[in-house]
């Protein structure tokens, strides 16, 4: 049986090691930076600031050692986005000639950079390491996955191989996966999803209603997919489980961190507050700022992420905010480059 490993002791890197543990991989070690988290999760099976009410397998074991995690023939990537190239560069004086397969789970942008995690990956590791990275993604909170709720994701890969082999290697009765070619959609859908859930999130702490929230999802994954295709991704992915998927569970949920931190901006909370407040990674707030700067000059009509940005970093209120997205000028539904069968 192949030996694991993950990088990253939070919510969702614990939850996927309880996850392969159970599905009989042992030991699966996960990387933590902190003694207090390595003696809980070694001597008490659990890890509650993370993971509250969860008793793990005895087969996850936390080590703070990079030497024991590039033991591994698959080592999961799950740390927040703005660690990624640190984690990788750190990774790299470790791996020497060993070339375990990746599997990235971190959904974010790099700030400076505009990079995807895989671009991040490749640009320290070098072009080689394509056909050994895979990008995990989908809706699914670690508090579910973690009790075995049935959820869903979608594994891509540059290689079918690659894909069918983690495919393989996650997928158990309470965990369906799909695989997917398109690694830019793949990867921006479960990016992007978080702005739009913090937009979600605003609306909520406002005090709108249902009919906003769809609004926004609806509206949200057209923008989603309109930068995404511009960047590459294939249309239809955002209609997946990286895309709608992610998106719905993100903006409906109460798990969501980046729902909750939208919440928080939207009751007039500061940035500064909020962060204190939700303590765990919402990804949405950087990436919402890496993909304004990015596409500030692009010919991309991008609302609800430009909103978002200027109610976060510029301070505007998001009422105002609300009603200019209201008060746009009258519109088409469907996109221009699609619209051939929508026309009178
Ligand atoms: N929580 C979920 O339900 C979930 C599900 C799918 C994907 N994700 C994605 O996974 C990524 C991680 O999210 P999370 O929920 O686990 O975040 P988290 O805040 O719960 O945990 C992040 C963990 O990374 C660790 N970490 C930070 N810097 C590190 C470093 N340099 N080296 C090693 N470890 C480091 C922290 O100590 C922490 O344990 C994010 O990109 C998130 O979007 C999360
Ligand atoms: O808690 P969030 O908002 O980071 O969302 C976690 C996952 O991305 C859900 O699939």
């Amino acid at each position: 049986m192949m030996k694991i490993s993950v990088i990253g002791g939070g919510s969702w890197g614990t939850a996927l090691a309880n996850h392969l543990a159970i599905k009989g991989y042992a030991p699966v070690k996960v990387l933590v930076i902190n003694e207090k988290y390595l003696k809980e999760i070694n001597e008490k099976h659990t890890n509650e600031n993370y993971l509250p009410g969860v008793k793990l397998n005895k087969n996850v074991i936390a080590t703070m050692n990079y030497e024991e995690i590039i033991e591994a023939d698959l080592i999961i990537l799950s740390v927040p986005s703005h660690e990624m190239r640190n984690v990788i560069k750190t990774l790299k004086k470790y791996l020497g000639e060993k070339k375990p397969i990746l599997v990235s789970t971190t959904k974010g942008i790099e700030e400076g950079t505009h990079m995807r995690m895989s671009q991040v990956i490749i640009s320290e590791l070098g072009e080689e390491w394509v056909e050994r990275l895979a990008v995990l993604s989908g809706p699914t909170h670690a508090e579910e996955v973690s009790r075995q709720l049935p959820s869903s994701c979608v594994v891509a890969a540059k290689k079918k191989e690659l894909a069918e082999l983690v495919q393989d290697i996650f997928m158990s009765p309470t965990l369906r996966v799909y695989i997917n070619p398109d690694i830019i959609g793949v990867e921006l859908g479960g990016a992007l999803k978080n702005i739009i859930a913090l937009a979600a999130g605003i609306a909520d702490g406002l005090g709108y209603g249902d009919n906003t929230k769809a609004a926004l999802i609806t509206r949200g994954l057209t923008e989603i997919a309109r930068l995404g295709v511009a960047m590459g991704a294939k249309m239809m992915t955002f209609a997946g489980l990286s895309g709608l998927g992610d998106l719905v569970v993100t903006c409906a949920s109460m798990h969501s961190r980046n729902r909750r931190f939208g919440i928080l901006i939207g009751q007039g909370k500061t940035l500064e507050e909020a962060t204190k407040e939700v303590k765990q990674v919402a990804e949405g707030v950087r990436t919402c700022r890496a993909v304004y700067e990015m596409t500030r000059d692009m010919d991309l009509e991008l609302p609800i992420i430009t909103q978002c940005y200027k109610v976060l970093f510029e301070g505007k209120d998001p009422e105002i905010g609300v009603s200019e997205l209201m008060t746009r000028g009258a519109k088409h539904e469907i996109e221009e480059v699609a619209r051939d069968d929508f026309e009178w």
